[in-house]
């Protein structure tokens, strides 16, 4: 069976709506990845630095040839592409696009970590990744019971979008 692969995208700097459809399309245009599922959008509150205006956070599934070093290499060119600058640590980005789970692969380089490394704990990855599948496995545990561990209002800081 191939890989299940599972990618987080993130935008907060207007319009942030365009950045995300963007990102979709330019996976959905490369012909090494075939999209399966996509998640609800999510408006949802900074976590980190948290001057900063609300993201938009969402989920893809997709299946891929390309292995997880050369797919880290097509989603940073997305982000180029889409005027990504890298300033802050957690600050402000036009897109981001975060590699979660690649299959059971596990990979630690100076470059990429999987299963990315702060996913565990963060609800605006988890909610998102949870309405496409919350029985995925990540480190000997299903995605339900890392959510079960979030607070209220970690939970209520991420919000599915009421409109498009
Ligand atoms: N699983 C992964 N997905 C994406 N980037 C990763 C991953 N593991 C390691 N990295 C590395 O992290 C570096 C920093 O990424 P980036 O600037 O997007 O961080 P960030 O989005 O600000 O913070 P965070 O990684 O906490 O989401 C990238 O250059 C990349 O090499
Ligand atoms: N709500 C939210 N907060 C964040 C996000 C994000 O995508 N959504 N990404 C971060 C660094 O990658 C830091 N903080």
């Amino acid at each position: 069976m191939k890989p299940r692969v599972f990618i987080a995208l993130g935008a907060n700097i207007p319009p942030k709506n365009h950045y995300l459809n963007e990102a979709l399309r330019k996976l959905e245009a490369d012909t090494s990845i075939k999209m399966i599922h996509q998640s609800s959008v999510y408006e949802t509150a900074p976590v980190g630095y948290t001057d900063q205006d609300y993201f938009l956070n969402m989920v893809a599934e997709v299946e891929t040839v390309y292995t997880p070093e050369e797919l880290l290499t097509a989603c940073q060119s997305i982000e180029q592409s889409l005027g990504r600058r890298r300033t802050i640590k957690n600050g402000p980005r036009t897109i981001d696009l975060d590699l979660l789970i690649y299959g059971n692969e596990t990979v630690k380089t100076e470059q990429l970590t999987i299963p990315h490394p702060r996913m565990k704990e963060r609800a605006f990855v988890l909610v998102p990744l949870a309405e496409i599948d919350a029985s995925i496995e990540i480190d000997g545990k299903q995605v339900w019971e890392y959510v079960n561990k979030l607070s209220q209002e970690e939970l209520a800081d991420v919000r599915k979008r009421e409109t498009d």
